[in-house]
């Protein structure tokens, strides 16, 4: 497998059940090790860092979005957005948070606990986590897959235009072609191999693909 990602680009990633695509994400975002090959981010090679030197690399470069959210119950939304930062001991103005905050809508839901957030508010909280730092490069497993129609909808036109606003990368796996269609680039993986890598596909066109690649094993 040979991919290159420019700055600035949002990527998806799809294929069928078990074609590799989480297993490309784990590579590529560094939490998990090659047995062969290189995975480079700005010229560094990941596979080649020893820890602590991978942690500090990951963690000063990429943020992440998991499906389950991954916040803290007993923290308020404000302290989970704000963790990373904290533990990096970075400083965000209130003005960036502020901002952020305003952008995906979350202002008002700053008073409430992360248990009496919806899927989709809590989804806000962390993209916002992942958009409030330095790191331009942003990881997302299936960011969508426990939201309503609508509620995707909203999610991605946050995302995308956010990603764009701050500069930052994004490469998600998804199932959805409805959310791919979001992205600049798919990536379609079959059996652990790039099957193709296409710009410019419409929903039907992604959804046709799809199908041909789960249906085609
Ligand atoms: N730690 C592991 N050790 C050995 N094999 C693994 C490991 N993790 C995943 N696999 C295998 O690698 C293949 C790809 O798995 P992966 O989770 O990347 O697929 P996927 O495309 O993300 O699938 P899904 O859409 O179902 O989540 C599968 O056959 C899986 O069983």
């Amino acid at each position: 497998m040979n991919l290159q990602v420019q700055s600035g680009e949002i990527v998806a990633i799809m294929g069928a059940s078990g074609a590799g695509k989480t297993t490309l994400l784990n590579l590529m975002s560094g939490l998990d090790r090659p047995t062969a090959g290189s995975i480079e981010i700005n010229g560094k090679d990941l596979a080649k860092l020893k820890e602590p030197l991978l942690t500090k690399t990951r963690t000063s470069n990429i943020s992440y979005i998991f499906q389950d959210y991954k916040l803290l119950d007993y923290l308020s939304p404000k302290d989970n957005i704000l963790l990373t930062q904290h533990l990096n001991k970075k400083e965000i103005s209130e003005q960036k948070l502020n901002h952020i905050l305003s952008r995906l809508g979350l202002t008002k839901l700053m008073k409430l606990s992360i248990n009496q957030l919806s899927g989709g508010q809590k989804q806000r909280v962390a993209i916002a986590r992942a958009l409030i730092g330095d790191n331009n490069l942003i990881f997302a497993d299936e960011p969508t897959g426990a939201l309503d129609l609508f509620t995707r909808d909203e999610i991605m036109k946050e995302l995308t235009s956010n990603a764009k606003e701050f500069g930052k990368t994004v490469i998600m796996v998804t199932h959805d072609p409805y959310v791919a269609a979001y992205a600049n680039r798919i990536i379609f993986i079959h059996d652990g191999k790039i099957e193709s890598n296409v710009s410019g596909l419409k929903n039907e066109e992604i959804s046709r693909k799809l199908f041909s690649l789960t249906h085609n094993e």
